[in-house]
């Protein structure tokens, strides 16, 4: 049986809630073999972000090397990279060790508003990563700063997608939970020709601290395995259905998701 492996490029949350630490979660749930780059460390907890402290270059590039010399991963997903001179760095390695299957979690701003991203490094971004991604997953204030749009309607969401198709990203899915549907998340993925709408419930809740981390790590390891990308999108979105609603209410600001919800407790989305 083959063992289907998933690389997490992504920031360090010590409140377990988003970042490393969820992905990791959401690949242990999902059956697939979980690794790590780190690019920073953030003290973090559902009050907010207290500290980031990112990791030199240096460290970045050698934990990709160390991976790709051993244990080569079917897919990966970038999450917080912090500035250009990472970004740059993971863009290489993509090219270099001929990784497919990347998906760009364009994390620029946590919950609480600290940055995550450095502002100067967006055009890097633009730049260097997108054009390698084959999923690019913003949330819709992160598809506004890279696109330059300003996103109120369905049909904004429909451009904005088109726009980051032009800008190289294979595929995007531009995730719903910053819009302004009051009963409804809903997620538009575009493939170049056609848009897919996934839709859920949207709960009234405060705890809803990493579900883009998750969300898109749920959509790296079904990639990982091989499923198609309708079908991965599909799956995380389930997954993540499962984790907002079973939230588990620790913490006394923003919350984490539940990530086990969608493989134990059963319930259906
Ligand atoms: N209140 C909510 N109810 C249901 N689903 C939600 C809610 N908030 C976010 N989601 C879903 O969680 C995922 C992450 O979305 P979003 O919050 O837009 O990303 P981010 O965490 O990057 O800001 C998407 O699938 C979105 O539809
Ligand atoms: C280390 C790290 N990475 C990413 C996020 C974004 O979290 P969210 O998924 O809630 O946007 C975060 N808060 N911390």
């Amino acid at each position: 049986m083959t063992t289907f492996k998933a690389l997490t490029i992504a920031g360090s949350d010590s409140g377990g809630g988003a970042g490393i630490q969820a992905d990791l979660k959401t690949f242990q749930e999902l059956g697939v073999y979980g690794m790590s780059a780190l690019t920073a460390i953030t003290a973090q907890n559902t009050l907010g972000v207290q500290g980031v402290y990112p990791l030199s270059v240096e460290a970045v590039k050698e934990q990709m090397k160390s991976i790709a010399d051993d244990l080569s991963p079917h897919a990966l997903k970038t999450g917080m990279l912090f500035n250009a001179e990472i970004i740059s760095a993971v863009a290489d390695a993509v090219r270099i060790y001929s990784w497919e299957k990347l998906i760009v979690d364009p994390v620029m701003i946590a919950k609480g508003g600290v940055s995550l991203l450095q502002q100067e490094s967006v055009q890097a971004l633009i730049e260097k990563l997108i054009p390698l991604s084959y999923v690019i997953t913003p949330n819709i204030p992160e598809a506004e700063v890279l696109t330059g749009m300003k996103i109120v309607t369905d049909e904004g969401v429909r451009k904005a997608a088109m726009s980051l198709h032009n800008m190289g990203a294979k595929h995007v899915v531009i995730k719903g939970g910053h819009a302004a549907h009051p009963d409804e998340a809903v997620d538009v993925l575009f493939d170049g020709t056609d848009f897919f709408e996934f839709s859920s419930p949207r709960f009234q809740t405060e705890n809803t601290h990493g579900t883009g981390c998750t969300f898109a790590a749920a959509i790296t390891s079904e990639l990982a395995k091989g499923q198609s990308l309708y079908d991965s999108v599909k799956t995380a979105k389930a997954f993540i259905t499962a984790a907002i609603k079973n939230e588990l209410g620790i913490g006394s600001g923003h919350g984490p998701t539940n990530h086990w919800a969608y493989k134990r407790t059963g319930v259906s989305v």
